[in-house]
């Protein structure tokens, strides 16, 4: 069997006397969209900032494209990771975040070009034409030179998809991406992730409160509950199974929809 691309081995995480995870196992394989559902403060984003090297564990480790993120391999064996080590780590993910988080002072192509250059080292010729596929692919063409302010919340969500891509991840972390936007917004953000999903069979690791999105797009559903995935499967498993088989974590979730 194929290795996972992303993997947790009895990860244990912390803030302070907090316990977030405990022995916590989870994996991603290549081409898998998983989504991960559940209530606010169970501990999704820690899940995603871990994966991003942006918190660190206690315990357990993280393995990413086959390597530890947390270690490193040498020839006397792993020690901890240094700061070369997580920057290479890091590129193996791309992230696109809640709040867009682009750069206001630079335009949307500018937005996509600057990791690639600064970054990977890239051509301004060569950073260009990887910014004009994709800004085709979020269909945000015709506003390769505005700036963010000049910009819808959902255009802005594409630039900031565009903005992942560009550094062409394995893999593509979304952290609740339609979450600030406006009801009309939604579906111009979800359907550029359809397209990936269809079109590219690109890896994604969703954290989302959009029930019907998780169930039309995920190859696995999680529902996770204080730290712990308390139910997991395809999406027709998952969202079908019948109430009385249901933990009450997920009927408050799925109810409340
Ligand atoms: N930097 C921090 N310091 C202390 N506690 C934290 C920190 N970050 C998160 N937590 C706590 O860890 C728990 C999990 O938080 P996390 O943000 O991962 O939850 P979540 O499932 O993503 O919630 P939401 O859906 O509201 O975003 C929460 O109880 C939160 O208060």
């Amino acid at each position: 069997m194929s290795q996972p691309l992303i993997e947790f081995q009895s990860v244990e995480k912390r803030f302070g006397d907090t316990v977030i995870f405990k022995d916590f196992n989870f994996s991603v394989e290549e081409g898998e969209i998983v989504s991960i559902i559940g209530p606010s403060g169970s501990g999704k984003s820690t899940l995603l900032r871990i994966l991003m090297t942006l918190e660190g564990i206690e315990g357990g480790g993280v393995n990413v494209a086959g390597e530890p993120l947390w270690h490193k391999r040498t020839p006397n064996g792993l020690v901890p990771a240094d700061k070369k080590h997580l920057h290479k780590m890091r590129h193996h993910l791309g992230m696109v975040f809640q709040h867009f988080n682009l750069f206001p002072h630079m335009s949307v192509k500018r937005n996509i070009t600057e990791a690639p250059m600064r970054v990977q080292g890239k051509s301004k010729v060569e950073a260009e034409a990887i910014a004009d596929e994709l800004l085709e692919l979020v269909g945000m063409t015709d506003k390769a030179d505005m700036y963010p302010n000049e910009l819808s919340g959902g255009q802005k969500q594409r630039v900031g998809i565009a903005r992942a891509l560009a550094m062409k991840p394995a893999i593509l972390l979304l952290d609740e991406i339609t979450s600030a936007l406006d009801p009309e917004l939604v579906d111009e953000v979800l359907d550029v992730i359809r397209n990936l999903a269809k079109k590219h069979s690109f890896t994604m690791l969703l954290v989302t409160h959009e029930m019907y999105f998780a169930r039309e797009i995920s190859d696995r559903v999680c529902f996770f509950d204080q730290g712990a995935i308390v139910e997991e499967g395809e999406p027709e498993q998952i969202f079908t199974a019948p109430k009385e088989e249901r933990t009450q974590a997920f009927l408050n979730a799925y109810m409340s929809q």
